[in-house]
């Protein structure tokens, strides 16, 4: 089976690797040229617990177009560059089976746009770095977990079960709404007072302070939210601080590295929601503007 993975980052060249390991064959279509070039010709390295294995790939820029033969899509670009994604399989009038891994919930909004008639949305709970354009680390084994947002397909299901099948763990819910809305609160916690702060996610259980406002937050966000066991919720987002207490947040490093953040599709999806029942959510707001305010000064706006 040919999947289609649009975004060489991160997480699309972990996908990549593992649907060749499972013996199906990825097509990554990147962003840049350089990259597509770069892939064909030293194909793609992964270390995993410090061991790399290779893998010949077969990249090319989606500014040439999708090449018609995969039977399965997959989009693993950054929240903020979604639409530019819908738009393109839009205009290509693309109607193959889709799925889209994001943080956030901020780019549903834009998913009845696509003229497929199947859709799937999903989210990653492995660790992975990418070193360059060819190279990445798998550096926390989790799982990733998909479900339908509009209509299943017979092979979008093989294709779940044969990923899992080699042990790279892929589960298929029911209902999308709980998994995706999950992960945002754990995001919406961790993600945005690490960056502030400047630490490790671990520092938001060790430091009582820290630890008073990550409570605060998460008091806050769920209240926009429709969430079943909320103490169930809290105890995962504790779970996952203290399995990735050395890991800094994908949104510390984000503002480290002065490029935008996903802010928009976590806390501004939450301020969204909860505007729609006129709730006060004032410490989403401000941790909104903080790091929103953070995004800017990177730009140049109050470096004083
Ligand atoms: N990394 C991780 O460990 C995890 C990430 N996630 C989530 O997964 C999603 C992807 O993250 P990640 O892989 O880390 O992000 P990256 O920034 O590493 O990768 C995104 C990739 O998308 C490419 N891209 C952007 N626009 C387009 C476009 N129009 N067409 C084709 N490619 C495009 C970028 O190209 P270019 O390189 O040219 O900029 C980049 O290679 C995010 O929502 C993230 O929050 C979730 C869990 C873990
Ligand atoms: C789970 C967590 C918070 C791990 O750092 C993450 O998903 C991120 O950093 O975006």
């Amino acid at each position: 089976m040919k999947v289609a993975i649009i975004g060489g980052g991160a997480v699309g060249l972990l996908i990549a690797a593992y649907i060749s390991k499972a013996k199906m064959e990825p097509i990554i279509y990147t962003r840049r040229e350089e990259q597509a070039l770069a892939l064909n010709e030293q194909g793609l390295k992964m270390y995993k617990n410090g061991i790399a294995e290779n893998f010949a790939i077969k990249a090319l820029p989606i500014s040439k177009g999708l090449s018609g033969e995969e039977e399965i899509v997959i989009v693993t670009v950054k929240q903020y560059d979604v639409k530019k994604v819908i738009d393109f399989l839009s205009n290509s009038q693309i109607t193959k089976p889709i799925l889209f891994l994001q943080n956030g919930m901020g780019h549903l909004t834009y998913l009845s746009e696509l003229s497929s008639p199947s859709i799937y949305v999903g989210i990653v709970e492995h660790g992975v770095l990418r070193y360059s354009d060819t190279c990445i680390a798998h550096t926390g084994e989790g799982q990733i977990k998909v479900a339908p947002f509009k209509e299943k397909t017979a092979s979008f299901d093989r294709f779940v079960k044969e990923l899992d099948a080699i042990g790279f763990r892929t589960i298929m819910e029911e209902n999308w709404y709980p998994v995706l809305v999950k992960k945002l609160i754990v995001n919406a916690v961790i993600n945005p007072l690490t960056a502030l702060y400047k630490v490790k996610n671990g520092a938001l259980l060790t430091n009582q302070s820290f630890y008073n406002n990550m409570i605060a937050i998460f008091q806050e966000v769920t209240c926009a939210v429709e969430l079943k066991d909320v103490s169930k919720v809290w105890d995962e987002v504790v779970a996952i601080c203290k399995k990735t207490s050395e890991n800094f947040s994908s949104m510390y490093k984000d503002i480290e590295n002065n490029r935008p953040t996903e802010i928009d599709s976590i806390l501004g999806y939450l301020l969204a929601e909860g505007k729609k029942n006129s709730m006060n959510m004032p410490l989403t707001s401000f941790l909104y503007n903080s790091i929103k305010g953070m995004e800017n000064k990177r730009e140049g706006e109050g470096n004083g």
